[in-house]
C-alpha cells in the first residue's frame, strides 16, 4: 500500500509521484477547494471514508463485506487462501495505512501478535534497548526472548533520552522499543531525540514505537523517525472491547517484505470477521477520543487538585509536557495516581461502579484498574519496584461516558473508602473535598494555613558562600547502612551554595542543575502550624518529623517540582523550618550549582546537603564562622608584625563547628535518601579519607581519618544511568530482612574488606606495589558481593570489562549506590598518561563520562567574611526581588567548567 504522509495535525500533505490517484472522493485522501487545487481531508473525515479504489465492490456497498472464506476458488487470481490476504483485511489495511500515513499496513491477531511479527526481525546475537516502564506483556515476549532466543535485553530509563546512548553499539543493537507515553506511568519519551541517537550510534538498528496509548489519530511515530510503529487494535482503533486486534506500519519496503513473509509463514493475520469489526470501530475514532480525553483530563486536574500524586501528561507540572506536545496532537485517555497505601487503593478500584474493573484500555466504557495485580502482575515485585512502579498506583482509562457521572462515581468511591473526606464550611455551606493523610487515617491534608504574623525581619547583610565535595566509596558502600566498616575520600567536585540577603521578607530557591527550579515562598506560606520547634538547646533527634516532611511536600505541590528539585526543595525547607526560632527568620535566596555529576554515585546530594546545612545555620545564627586572623600591624603600619603562615584556610573552621554541620547535613541526607548511612556527609564535611562504621550497630562506631590515598589515581566513570539512591538502599534492606542467610554472609565479608583495606594503607612498611596489587584484589572483590546484593547494572558491567580488557587490565567497582551511576578504577603509578587518555577517549566513544581524579582533599569551605568584599552590600539597583546580586549573577554566569576556579579565586576560604 503507498500512501501519502500527513502532517501533525491529521490532513495528508500532497500525494507523491507514483501514488495511485483516487477516484473518489470517499476513497480519497483529498477534498476540492475553491481554488481547484485538492486538500487533504481532516483526519476524523478520514477516518470515516473507508474505500479502497483499487478494490471496488462488485455491488457498491456501501460497507465492506466480510469475505467469510478460507479459501478462493482457480488459480493465478487475487486472492487463493486467507492466511495470504482476504479481501476485508485488505481494505483494512488500506485505511490503517492511510489514516497513520504510513506506506505499509499489516494487521494481525493481536497486539502481541503484532510484537511478535516485529521481534521476529532478530536473530540470536542480537541486542535490543527497551524501556524499563513497560506493559507486562511485552516484557514478559522479551523475557522469553532473552532466554530461549539469544537476545540481549537492556531496560533503560528511555524517558531520559541520553540514558539510551551508552547502550547503542553499532552492529550489535538490532532494535530499540518505545513506549510514550508509558503506560501505566505516561513517562513521556522523547522519540525524535532517541531516533537522532540510534542513527547516529547504531544505524542499521531499528526503532520500534508502541503507540497503543496514543493511536494513529494522536500521534504518528514514523513522522519522527521511527522505523516500525504497531498498536494494539483492541484499544482505541477498534474502541469496543469486542475484538482482538494488532496494527503494524511502516515506509520501509524492505521492512514490510519481512514483515508480510511472516505473517503469511505464521498464519497470524487477522480474520476477516475482526478485519469488518475493526474497520467499523476506526470510522468513530476521532470522536470517541476527542470526548475521551477531554474527560481525562477533568478527571486527572481533579485528583491532581485533591492533591493524589497524579501522571497525566496534560497536567501542567508533567515533566514531559513539553516533549509530549512537540510529537503529539493530544494527552490521550489514561492517566494513573497513586494513593500512598496499597490497601486504599485496593478499596477505592473495589468502590467504583461506573468504572468497570479490567485490564486493557481505549474502550467506551470507562476502566479502573491496579497495574501491580493485573495487567503488570507478570512482571515480578522485586523488577517492578526497580523499575519504580508504585504497587499503589491505581490506572484510569476513561470512556465516553457523561464526565460528570465518571466524576462523581469517581468522589464516591474516594470518599467511601477514606482517601478524601467531605466538609462542609459553615461561611458558604459549600462541600470541601479534602485529602486524607493514608498513614494514620484521620489527619487531614490541605487545611489553610494559619498566616503567621513573622513581626520585624533581622535579616543578614550579606551573601555568604559555602562548598562542598562529593565523595567515593572505595570499599563498604551498601554494607556501611547496616553498621559495616566503608572507607571513602573527597573527590575534587564539588558543590557551591551562594545565599544572597532578600529585603521582600521571602525566601527563594535557586537550583540550576535541577532543570533551572527556581521557586519563591513568603514565610507565612510554609506550613508552619504543622511544625513542632526545636527545644532551645536542643539537637534534632534521629526521626524526621514526617508530618512536617508531608506539610512541606503538600506546600510544595502548587509549585509543580519535578521528583528531584521537590526533594531538594523539601530538605532545604525542612533545615529552614526546623532551625528557625521564635520570630527571627532570615529571608534570602539560596542558589546551589555543582560541577559533578548528579545522582551518579559520587555523593552529591551530600554535598548538596553539606551547603545547605552550612548556609541555613549561617544565616540562623546557630554558628559562627571565625574570620580570618588578619595580620597585624606593624609599628610603623607598613609590615606585619609577624609572620602569618598560610594554611590554606584548613583547620580554620573549628571541630564543633564542623559537628554542627555534619549532624543537620545528616538530617537533610534523611530527607533525601530515607536511610542513610552518614558517610556521604562526613566525608563532605570533613574532606579526607574516612573508614566510617555507623553508630547502632555491634561493632565500634567511629569515624577515623585515613592516609595513603593521596597519591592514589583513580579513574571514575559515569555510566549517565540514572538511579535512585533511596530505593536502591532500601532494596538491600528489605533484601536482608526477608533472606537474612544470604545477605549477612556477604556484609561480613565486606567487612573483612574493609579491614584488610585499612590495614594496608596504614602500614608504612607494605611495599607500593603490594598496597596497589592488594587494593586492586579487593576491589574486584567487593564488587562481585555488591553484583551479590543486586545494585550492580549492566552498563557498570560494561565500563568494568572495557577497563579490564587490554591494554589496560585495570581494576573497577561500582561505587555509591550502584545501580547505574559510577564506577571507579585504580589507576597504578605505572600506567602511562597517553594510556589513561586513550581510555578515557574510548569510555566517551562508549557514551561513557569519564573524569580522572586524586582524592582526600578539603571537605566543607565557607567563604571568609572578611574577604567578602567581591559580594558584600552591593545593590544592583533593579534588582526585581529586592535582593542584592553582585556573586549571584556572576555564579549563575559561569560556565560549570570554570566555576571551582572562579569560586576559589574570591577571596579567602575557611576549611574544616
Ligand atoms: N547541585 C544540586 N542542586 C540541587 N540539588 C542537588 C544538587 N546535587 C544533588 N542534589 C539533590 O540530591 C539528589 C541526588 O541524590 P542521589 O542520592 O540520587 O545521588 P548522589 O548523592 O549523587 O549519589 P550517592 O548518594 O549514591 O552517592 C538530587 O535529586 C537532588 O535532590
Ligand atoms: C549506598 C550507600 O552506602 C552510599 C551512597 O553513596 C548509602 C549510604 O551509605 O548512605
Amino acid at each position: 500500500m503507498v500512501l501519502a504522509k500527513s502532517d501533525n495535525n491529521g490532513p495528508l500533505t500532497p500525494i507523491s509521484e507514483g501514488t495511485p490517484v483516487p477516484d473518489s472522493p470517499s476513497g480519497s485522501a483529498f477534498r476540492a477547494s475553491s481554488n481547484g487545487k485538492r486538500r487533504p481531508y481532516h483526519f476524523s473525515t478520514q477516518c470515516v471514508t473507508v474505500e479502497n479504489p483499487a478494490q471496488k465492490d462488485q455491488y457498491g456497498s456501501s460497507s465492506v463485506p466480510i469475505y467469510q472464506t478460507a479459501t478462493f476458488k482457480g488459480m493465478g487470481g487475487e486472492y487463493d487462501y486467507t492466511r495470504s490476504g482476504n479481501p476485508t483485511r485488505s481494505h483494512l489495511e488500506h485505511h490503517v495505512a492511510k489514516i497513520s500515513s504510513a506506506a505499509h499496513a499489516f494487521v494481525v491477531s493481536s497486539g502481541m501478535a503484532a510484537l511478535d511479527v516485529i521481534t521476529r526481525l532478530l536473530k540470536p546475537g542480537d541486542e535490543v534497548v527497551a524501556g524499563d516502564d513497560l506493559y507486562g506483556g511485552t516484557n514478559r515476549l522479551l523475557t522469553y526472548l532473552k532466554n530461549n532466543g539469544g537476545i540481549t535485553v537492556h531496560h533503560v530509563d528511555t524517558t531520559d533520552a541520553p540514558s539510551v546512548v551508552p547502550y547503542l553499539r553499532a552492529g550489535k543493537t538490532a532494535m530499540v522499543l518505545l513506549e510514550s507515553p508509558t503506560n501505566p506511568l505516561l513517562k513521556v519519551v522523547d522519540i525524535e531525540r532517541i531516533c537522532a541517537s540510534v542513527r547516529q550510534h547504531a544505524p542499521d538498528a531499528l526503532v520500534v514505537v508502541d503507540n497503543t496509548m496514543m493511536s494513529p489519530y494522536l500521534q504518528r511515530p514514523l513522522e519522527h523517525g521511527a522505523d516500525l510503529v504497531y498498536d494494539s487494535g483492541t484499544k482505541y482503533l477498534s474502541g469496543h472491547h469486542d475484538l482482538m486486534a494488532g496494527v503494524v506500519v511502516c515506509d520501509r519496503d524492505d521492512v514490510a517484505q519481512r514483515i508480510a513473509f511472516t505473517i503469511n509463514a505464521v498464519g497470524n493475520a487477522l480474520s476477516p470477521f475482526d478485519s469488518f469489526l475493526l474497520l467499523r470501530g476506526i470510522k468513530t475514532m476521532a470522536i470517541r477520543m476527542d470526548r475521551q480525553q477531554s474527560s481525562a483530563q477533568r478527571v486527572a486536574t481533579f485528583l491532581d487538585s485533591l492533591g493524589f500524586r497524579t501522571f497525566y501528561p496534560g497536567l501542567p507540572g508533567h515533566p514531559g509536557k513539553d516533549i509530549h506536545e512537540r510529537h503529539a496532537s493530544g494527552y490521550g485517555a489514561v492517566l494513573s495516581f497513586v494513593t500512598g497505601d496499597k490497601a486504599l487503593s485496593e478499596r477505592i478500584v473495589g468502590a467504583t461502579r461506573l468504572w468497570g474493573i479490567s485490564v486493557s484500555f481505549g474502550a467506551v466504557n470507562s476502566l479502573i484498574s491496579m497495574p501491580c495485580l493485573m495487567s503488570h502482575a507478570s512482571i515480578d515485585a522485586a523488577t517492578r519496584a526497580s523499575r519504580g512502579l508504585p504497587e499503589d498506583l491505581i490506572r484510569l482509562c476513561v470512556g465516553i461516558e457523561d464526565p460528570a457521572d465518571l466524576l462523581e462515581d469517581l468522589e464516591c468511591a474516594l470518599l467511601q473508602a477514606g482517601a478524601i473526606s467531605s466538609v462542609e464550611l459553615p461561611s458558604s455551606g459549600q462541600r470541601r473535598l479534602t485529602r486524607v493523610r493514608p498513614d494514620d487515617g484521620t489527619g487531614l491534608i490541605g487545611m489553610a494555613v494559619e498566616k503567621i504574623n513573622l513581626g520585624e525581619q533581622d535579616v543578614e547583610k550579606r551573601e555568604w558562600f559555602v562548598s562542598a565535595p562529593g565523595k567515593v566509596i572505595l570499599f563498604g558502600e551498601h554494607a556501611v547502612v547496616h553498621g559495616v566498616t566503608a572507607i571513602a575520600a573527597a573527590v575534587n567536585l564539588r558543590c557551591f551554595g551562594l545565599t544572597t540577603p532578600r529585603e521582600d521578607g521571602k525566601l527563594a530557591l535557586y537550583l540550576p542543575d535541577l532543570g533551572g527550579y527556581e521557586e519563591t515562598w513568603s514565610l507565612d506560606e510554609l506550613p508552619w502550624d504543622v511544625l513542632e520547634p526545636l527545644p532551645e538547646g536542643e539537637a534534632h533527634g534521629p526521626v524526621l518529623d514526617e508530618k512536617l516532611v508531608a506539610a512541606i511536600v503538600e506546600t510544595l505541590k502548587a509549585h509543580c517540582a519535578t521528583k528531584t528539585s521537590q526533594a531538594a526543595a523539601v530538605a532545604f525547607l525542612y533545615l529552614y523550618m526546623m532551625m528557625a526560632r521564635g520570630d527571627t527568620k532570615p529571608t534570602f535566596s539560596f542558589t546551589a550549582r555543582s560541577n559533578m555529576p548528579i545522582s551518579a554515585g559520587l555523593g552529591s546530594s551530600a554535598a548538596y546537603s553539606t551547603c545547605i546545612s552550612s548556609a541555613l545555620l549561617l544565616l540562623h545564627r546557630r554558628i559562627t564562622i571565625p574570620t580570618e586572623p588578619a595580620p597585624t600591624a606593624a609599628p610603623n603600619g607598613k609590615q606585619p608584625a609577624h609572620v602569618h603562615i598560610s594554611h590554606n584556610g584548613r583547620v580554620a573552621i573549628p571541630k564543633p563547628t564542623a559537628d554542627e554541620i555534619n549532624a543537620w547535613a545528616f538530617i537533610s541526607e534523611k530527607v533525601l535518601h530515607g536511610n542513610p548511612s552518614g558517610i556521604d556527609n562526613s566525608v563532605a564535611v570533613y574532606g579526607g579519607a574516612l573508614a566510617y562504621t555507623r553508630p547502632g550497630f555491634e561493632r565500634k562506631a567511629g569515624l577515623d581519618p585515613l592516609n595513603g590515598f593521596k597519591s592514589v589515581r583513580f579513574l571514575l566513570v559515569n555510566s549517565k544511568i540514572p538511579r535512585d539512591t533511596k530505593s536502591l538502599v532500601a532494596g538491600v534492606g528489605k533484601r536482608k530482612a526477608e533472606e537474612p542467610d544470604v545477605i549477612n554472609p556477604i556484609l561480613d565479608a565486606i567487612q573483612n574488606i574493609s579491614d584488610e583495606a585499612r590495614r594496608a594503607l596504614e602500614d608504612p612498611e607494605l611495599p607500593r606495589q603490594t598496597l596497589i596489587s592488594g587494593l586492586e584484589a579487593l576491589i574486584d572483590e567487593n564488587h562481585e558481593h555488591l553484583v551479590s546484593l543486586g545494585v550492580s547494572h549492566p552498563a557498570l558491567e560494561v565500563i568494568r570489562a572495557k577497563t579490564a580488557s587490554a591494554p589496560y587490565n585495570l581494576h573497577t567497582k561500582l561505587t555509591g549506590a550502584g545501580g547505574g551511576g559510577c564506577a571507579v578504577t585504580l589507576v597504578p603509578d605505572q600506567f602511562s598518561d597517553e594510556a589513561l587518555q586513550q581510555l578515557v577517549a574510548e569510555l566517551r566513544e562508549d557514551g561513557f563520562d569519564a573524569y580522572t581524579t586524586t582524592v582526600g582533599g578539603s571537605g566543607l569551605g565557607v567563604f571568609s567574611p572578611r574577604s567578602g568584599e567581591d559580594g558584600e552590600n552591593v545593590s544592583t539597583g533593579g534588582g526585581d526581588e529586592g535582593m542584592r546580586v553582585p556573586l549571584r549573577s556572576q555564579f549563575l554566569d559561569k560556565d560549570v567548567l570554570e566555576l571551582a576556579e572562579w569560586v576559589e579565586d574570591r577571596g579567602r576560604w575557611l576549611y574544616v
